[in-house]
């Protein structure tokens, strides 16, 4: 086992490839192949890559998971990808229906692991929350999934399988009814700390889905790996949502501590480079819980008015969610109504989102999957990743 350290190069924490770009496996999970990766697949095989674009589409835009069903495929083809690929749909551990609608599934992955997805229908828009890791490594002190320690990073096919499976179970045509018009990864883990398959997974939701997702339409949340928002611009440029849940240096080493490793001056940085020539209404959400006596004085509204003043920012406001054994408490309605006036009355976007699911534990932050032999490290105070 080795550690690699978040400092030095994203490579260090973007983990092992994903199972499937090593070409040499027998059988690859084609949920986590990207269109070039699959188009050369079909090359070496002696394929035309046309027939990769025609295998993707009944994966991603006819909902089939069997070779068999590819009626357009001749038989002999059919039967060599059968020996060279498997389509490997997640398996249900448990589904939870919300009062709101809202759908939790548990799905189980090898190892006895298990990660968590939601499903969040609202007026005109249907969002999936999708989990990038086992558990997770950066120890932000209000979260449940940090309470469960790091395992591991999914695989690209683990991260697409989740799409699949949600679309399937919704029970729309992929092609025609937008099941699913946003994806956020928002649910277990870090998902710049798992870049090289965080990466794959965007391209396959951006290009080959049915459900036409834009990449305004696909966001990634991130505690605020700077290296990989700058790598996330350069190679998809999807929506991001930064979490910042404090307005200055102190409390957000107590609330996220890899603020010790990139504090708020760095990670701002960043997030202006990451809106630099976009039109203005191109904003990044940050991402603020709101603690109970914690990050929720008027102090701190006018300090995070200060910071964000002059960016392209909109401010969600995230009434805590509670579980087991944490030390925080929500914030009282009318302390966060106080703090959203402040931050508007500077003239900065703000929304309180509305929490969802919470009764089946869905809710931000209450994720926290089956996660087996923790390997949560740190070094010097900063999380590691373990791989
Ligand atoms: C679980 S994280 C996953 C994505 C990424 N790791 C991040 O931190 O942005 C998604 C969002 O949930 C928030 N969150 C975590 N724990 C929470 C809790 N107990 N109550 C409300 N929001 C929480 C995070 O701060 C983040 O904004
Ligand atoms: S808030 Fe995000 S980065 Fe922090 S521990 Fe939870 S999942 Fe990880």
């Amino acid at each position: 086992m080795t550690h690699a350290a978040i400092e030095g190069s994203p490579a260090a924490v973007a983990g092992p490839a994903p199972a499937a770009s090593r070409s040499a496996d027998r059988c690859t999970n084609l949920f986590g192949l990207d269109r070039e990766q699959l188009r050369a697949r079909f090359s070496e095989m002696g394929e035309a890559p046309y027939r990769a674009h025609q295998v993707m589409q009944w994966i991603y835009r006819r909902g089939k998971a069997s070779f068999d069903e590819m009626s357009n495929l001749s038989r002999t083809l059919r039967s060599r990808l059968a020996a060279q690929f498997e389509i490997r749909t997640p398996e249900l551990v448990t589904e939870q229906v919300s009062a709101d609608g809202t759908r939790k599934w548990v799905l189980r992955l090898d190892g006895g692991n298990a990660i968590e997805t939601v499903y969040i229908p609202e007026e005109g828009r249907a969002t999936l929350c999708i989990s990038s890791q086992v558990g997770c490594a950066m120890d932000c002190s209000f979260c449940a999934t940090a309470q469960q320690g790091f395992n591991r990073n999914l695989t690209t096919a683990e991260i697409i399988a989740q799409v699949w499976f949600a679309a399937r179970t919704l029970g729309g045509d992929f092609q025609n009814e937008r099941v699913i018009s946003n994806i956020v990864f928002m649910g277990m883990g870090e998902p710049l700390a798992n870049y090289g398959a965080v990466l794959p997974a965007i391209r396959i939701l951006l290009d080959d889905f049915g459900f036409g997702l834009s990449k305004r339409r696909v966001t990634v949340s991130t505690s605020g790996l700077v290296p990989f928002i700058d790598r996330l611009r350069e190679d998809v440029d999807t929506a991001l949502a930064v979490s910042l849940h404090a307005p200055n240096d102190a409390l957000r080493d107590e609330l996220v501590p890899i603020n010790r490793k990139y504090p708020i001056a760095e990670l701002l940085d960043a997030c202006r480079r990451y809106t630099a020539g976009k039109d203005r209404k191109t904003h990044i959400v940050y991402e603020y819980v709101m603690l109970d006596g914690v990050n929720d004085q008027p102090e701190h509204a006018r300090q995070l008015a200060k910071l964000l003043g002059g960016m392209s920012a909109k401010v969600n406001l995230i009434p805590f969610n509670p579980f087991p054994q944490t030390r925080y408490r929500r914030s009282k309605p009318e302390a966060i109504q106080a703090f959203a006036k402040i931050l508007r009355d500077k003239h900065i976007l703000t929304t309180t989102r509305k929490t969802r699911g919470d009764d089946i534990d869905a809710a931000c932050g209450q994720l926290v999957g089956r996660v087996q032999s923790r390997q949560k490290n740190r070094l010097g105070g900063i999380p590691v990743v373990v791989r």
